[in-house]
Parts: structure tokens; C-alpha cells; sequence
């Protein structure tokens, strides 16, 4: 029988963490949407939350980092069969603390480069990488 139920849209809020010129990027775990592809880290905006406070809130759960510094990079909207999503990319380039998998996910600093093609990356992260080169070149 058709699914009939509506589509779900998710907000997600997206840290888009540059170190030195590397991202740090995990692997979402086998019981997720997309699993066993890299992701910039990040979740769910909550109903009584900022697109910010999300985005700290998931960097410190899933990463252990406290975000200092974050500004809006580009926002990405894409539709999968199950979900609709809207990709709220903050690029973060100050933090305390030093990231790693609190739950348990892989993850790495890698380069721009190696991102979506070493590491393999959901369709819309493809055009999040574009920004960030763009948004690189003007700023270098
Ligand atoms: N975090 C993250 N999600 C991404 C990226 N690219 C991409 O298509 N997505 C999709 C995968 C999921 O369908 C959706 C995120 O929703 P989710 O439900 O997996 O979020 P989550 O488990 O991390 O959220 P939460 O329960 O921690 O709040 O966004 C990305 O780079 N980072
Ligand atoms: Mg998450």
C-alpha cells in the first residue's frame, strides 16, 4: 500500500567546524537516517529554541565542544523520500574544549578535498562544501 502520511520537514542546525583548514566530520550510526555517511554534526532544532541555541546545544551532546564563535554559512533545504530537511549551516571557528564522538560515532578533522569523496556525504553536504569554498575564497 502508498505511504499516505504527510512528509515530515526537519530543521536541523549544522556546525560546519574549521580548524586550521580541516572540518571535523562523523559518521551517523547504523540506526540513522543516512547511515554510515560522514555529516557535519549537528541535530534538530527544538520548538522553543534559536537556530544557535540548537546548534550549541548538539555540538556540546554530541561533541563535548563549547561553541564561542558561529555565523550563518547557508541554508540548504532537501528532499529525501522519507523526510524533508532544512540544513541551517553555521560555519564554527572558535570553540573550547577538544571534539570527539561522545556517542560513540566515528569521527576526524578532514580536508575540504576529502570530504564527499574519501569521506562519503549525504546529496545537500555537496553543496554546503561549495559555500564554504566560495565564502573561503572571498575571505582569503
Ligand atoms: N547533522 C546532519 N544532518 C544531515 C547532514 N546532511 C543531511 O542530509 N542531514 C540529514 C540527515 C537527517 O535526515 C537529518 C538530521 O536529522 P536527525 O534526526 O538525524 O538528527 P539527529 O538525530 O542528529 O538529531 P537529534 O536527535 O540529535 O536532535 O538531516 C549533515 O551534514 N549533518
Ligand atoms: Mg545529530
Amino acid at each position: 500500500m502508498p505511504n499516505t502520511e504527510p512528509k515530515p520537514t526537519l530543521h536541523v542546525a549544522v556546525g560546519v567546524i574549521l580548524r586550521e583548514g580541516d572540518l571535523f566530520i562523523a559518521k551517523r550510526q547504523s540506526d540513522q537516517h543516512l547511515a554510515g555517511l560522514w555529516e557535519f554534526p549537528g541535530g534538530k532544532v527544538e520548538a522553543d529554541e534559536t537556530v544557535l541555541d540548537a546548534l550549541k546545544r548538539e555540538l556540546y551532546e554530541e561533541l563535548g565542544i563549547d561553541v564561542i564563535s558561529a555565523a550563518p554559512l547557508i541554508r540548504q533545504r532537501h528532499e529525501y523520500d522519507i523526510r524533508t530537511v532544512v540544513l541551517d549551516c553555521w560555519l564554527v571557528t572558535e570553540f573550547n574544549g577538544e571534539a570527539h564522538g561522545k556517542e560513540g560515532q566515528p569521527t576526524t578533522w578532514a580536508k575540504i578535498e576529502a570530504c564527499a569523496s574519501t569521506y562519503p556525504m549525504p546529496e545537500p553536504n555537496v553543496h554546503i562544501l561549495k559555500a564554504l569554498v566560495e565564502y573561503l575564497d572571498q575571505v582569503q
